[in-house]
């Protein structure tokens, strides 16, 4: 992977520390469901910050409430102070970009055109500009070429901007992915399990070039199953169960969290045998084993 941290433009300038993204009592409701429960979350300038959880707790939902898939049933999110449209193209404009959990590139399309297709939210000419090719018109198509061209060297991809899509490997397809996000000029970047599927060669670059993404002054937001890329990338982390945020901290204090080790292997339930039961059970199988070695012994003389 090529880590050019000069190269890609950075997102909407704000100084280090201050709140970017603001999500405040989101609730999303399904029917009867309540999938995302009165969830607050901070993301600052220059942060890492992970989302997990058991499956279905519903870090994908909370996601689509952030950009504008869902209408949230209650809450507010906001970005560099101001409350977003649920609307996705005007919270991309605002500068919030997304991947996806499952690839959803263009398959028919070459590496450098999913790229140009991430721009347009950046490209200001308008439909009869195009249409009659204008000056101003070739100007802008170069320049979004350049940038598709110089994100593409970022993340080590400029030498396949001509092939298709569909026929990347794998690991290079959620890299395109997350170049196609980048190609919005975003200040903040949602990512929604960027390794799932990947051996830990992929993983570690994917995490590098997280770091580098960060060190270009764009905030990220990250959904992962795999705790190790998580704690090692993460300056905080959000713990959601069953619809509810149970834990914030740092990957030391969320690591160590007893109700986080229970949310994952399991709470114990109501009426789960206790010590004494265990100890009973446990006694009962020996008495069995010692019998049954008894036997086995007297059969084979
Ligand atoms: N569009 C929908 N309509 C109805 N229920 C939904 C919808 N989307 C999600 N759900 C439900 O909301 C809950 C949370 O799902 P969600 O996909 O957000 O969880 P998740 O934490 O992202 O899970 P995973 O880690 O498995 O991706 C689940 O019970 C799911 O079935």
């Amino acid at each position: 992977m090529t880590t050019d941290t000069t190269t890609p433009e950075a997102g909407p300038a704000a100084s280090p520390g201050t709140p970017l993204l603001n999500a405040s009592g989101v609730t999303m409701r399904f029917g009867g469901l309540t999938a995302v429960r009165s969830v607050d979350l901070t993301v600052n300038t220059g942060e890492i910050v992970g989302l997990i959880g058991p499956n279905g707790a519903g870090k994908t939902t909370f996601f689509n409430c952030l950009t504008g898939l869902y209408v949230p049933t209650e809450g507010t999110v906001s970005y560099q102070g101001k409350v977003l449209p649920p609307k996705p193209h005007l919270v991309t404009q605002a500068g919030i970009a997304r991947t996806f959990q499952n690839i959803r590139l263009f398959a028919n399309m070459t590496v450098l055109e999913n790229v140009l297709v991430g721009r347009h939210t950046r490209t200001k000419e308008g439909l009869f500009s195009a249409l009659l090719r204008g000056p101003g018109f070739k100007r802008a198509e170069t320049a979004s070429r350049d940038r598709a061209m110089e994100l593409l060297a970022f993340i080590g991809l400029e030498s396949k901007a001509e092939h298709l899509a569909r026929n990347l490997p794998y690991g290079d397809q959620r890299k395109l992915e997350i170049a196609r996000a980048l190609a919005s000029d975003p200040g903040l970047l949602l990512l929604d399990e960027p390794t799932a599927g990947m051996n830990p060669q992929e993983t570690r670059t994917t995490e590098e070039l997280v770091f580098a993404i960060r060190d270009m002054g764009i905030a990220v937001l990250v959904i992962e199953h795999d705790m190790r890329f998580i704690f090692n990338l993460c300056d905080r982390v959000s713990v959601l169960v069953q619809g509810e945020k149970l834990v914030e901290g740092t990957s030391e204090v969320v690591q160590r969290d007893d109700r986080v080790i229970a949310a994952y292997l399991g709470e114990p339930f109501e009426g789960a045998p206790g010590d004494e039961e265990l100890a009973e059970v446990e006694a009962a199988e020996s008495a069995t084993d010692s019998t049954t070695s008894t036997k086995g012994t007297e059969g084979a003389r």
